[in-house]
């Protein structure tokens, strides 16, 4: 945590009893969008704790320990992603998930779209809400190739090395069950992975180039090789090569079995700037947008 930009606010107060005869706790968390595109993750953290007391003249009274906390987290600290989440949208996610979950049997779902759509931010969100395990490909091809990044990757072996293990991992990937995988954004370009993940679901996270590239800008392009070349700065440099990518790949894209788009979420939340749209909520219209797609194939299939 950066200890320059953590606030920490604690009050507490403490009833104390002796005799707590039942007690229940648990913890409200909350999350706010700071400024920028990036989602970061501030949070507010109320934590309860109940407790009953038996009084004197043997009448019931309730104890109520309350302590909130708020601090800033580092963005990678993703793992405890429900952590982020509001407690509406926590509520909804559980019965879209909850909804879709009995149509999946057990199916993994993909999520593709481009470099910085969210496939990563949002999988682990669905994959908590579903009680799957949530798998990142380009991850997964960084431990298979011996621990080094994408981008040593790129550069030491060269793209088709990398799109060759790519899909070594999309096909062991498709022979398990119960995952959300986030893929790597050029994966929907070869054919033979579309074989390998349609075994599963699959949702394209459509998000505007502008939003791609205001994120991708804040944490710069180092990390994705096929983002570099242009002139520039980084806004610039990320806007025109993603350009080029999304004409190359548009209708690679549209062969998955569900679409977000987050222009069209956008206009239906009434949100001008689609970076405002929570990765949360996003997720929660990925889960609509699957069972749409899963009541159709069961009216096909009868
Ligand atoms: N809904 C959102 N609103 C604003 N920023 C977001 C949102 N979702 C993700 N981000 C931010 O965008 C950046 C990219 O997100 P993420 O890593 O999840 O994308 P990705 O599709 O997995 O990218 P890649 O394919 O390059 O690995 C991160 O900095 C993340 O915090
Ligand atoms: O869009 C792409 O082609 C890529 C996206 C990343 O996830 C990585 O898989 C790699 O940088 C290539």
């Amino acid at each position: 945590m950066d200890a320059k930009v953590a606030q920490s606010l604690h009050w507490s107060t403490w009833r104390s009893s002796d005799n707590i005869v039942r007690r229940h706790g648990g913890s409200l968390h909350f999350s706010q969008r700071q400024s920028g595109s990036g989602w970061k993750n501030f949070q507010t953290i109320v934590s309860y704790d109940l407790g009953c007391r038996k009084g004197w003249n043997g009448q019931k009274s309730v104890v109520l320990k309350v302590s909130c906390s708020s601090q800033k987290t580092q963005a990678s600290v993703l793992q405890s992603e429900s952590a982020l989440i509001s407690v509406d949208e926590a509520a909804l996610l559980k019965n879209k998930a909850e909804d879709v979950g009995s149509l999946l049997e057990g199916r993994c779902i993909y999520l593709v779209g481009m470099m910085g759509s969210g496939k990563t931010t949002v999988g682990r969100i669905l994959s908590e809400s579903l009680n799957y395990s949530f798998f990142d490909c380009d991850t997964l091809i960084e431990q298979t190739v011996g621990g080094i990044t994408v981008a040593e990757i790129f550069k030491l072996y060269g793209e088709s090395f990398f799109r060759n293990n790519e899909t070594e991992v999309l096909q062991k990937v498709s022979s398990m069950q119960r995952l959300v995988v986030s893929t790597g954004g050029g994966a929907v370009v070869r054919p033979i992975n579309w074989k390998y993940m349609h075994k599963g679901l699959s949702v394209w996270l459509d998000v505007p180039l502008e939003a791609l590239a205001r994120r991708i800008a804040e944490v710069g392009t180092d990390s994705r090789p096929l983002l570099s070349g242009e002139s520039g700065d980084a806004y610039t440099q990320a806007f025109k090569r993603l350009t080029t990518l999304l004409e190359e790949r548009g209708e690679a894209y549209a062969n998955a079995n569900a679409r977000v788009s987050l222009e069209d979420m956008a206009v239906k939340y009434g949100c001008e700037d689609v970076c405002k749209l929570t990765p949360a909520t996003i997720a929660v219209e990925a889960l609509v947008q699957l069972e749409n797609y899963l009541k159709k194939e069961g009216t096909r299939l009868k």
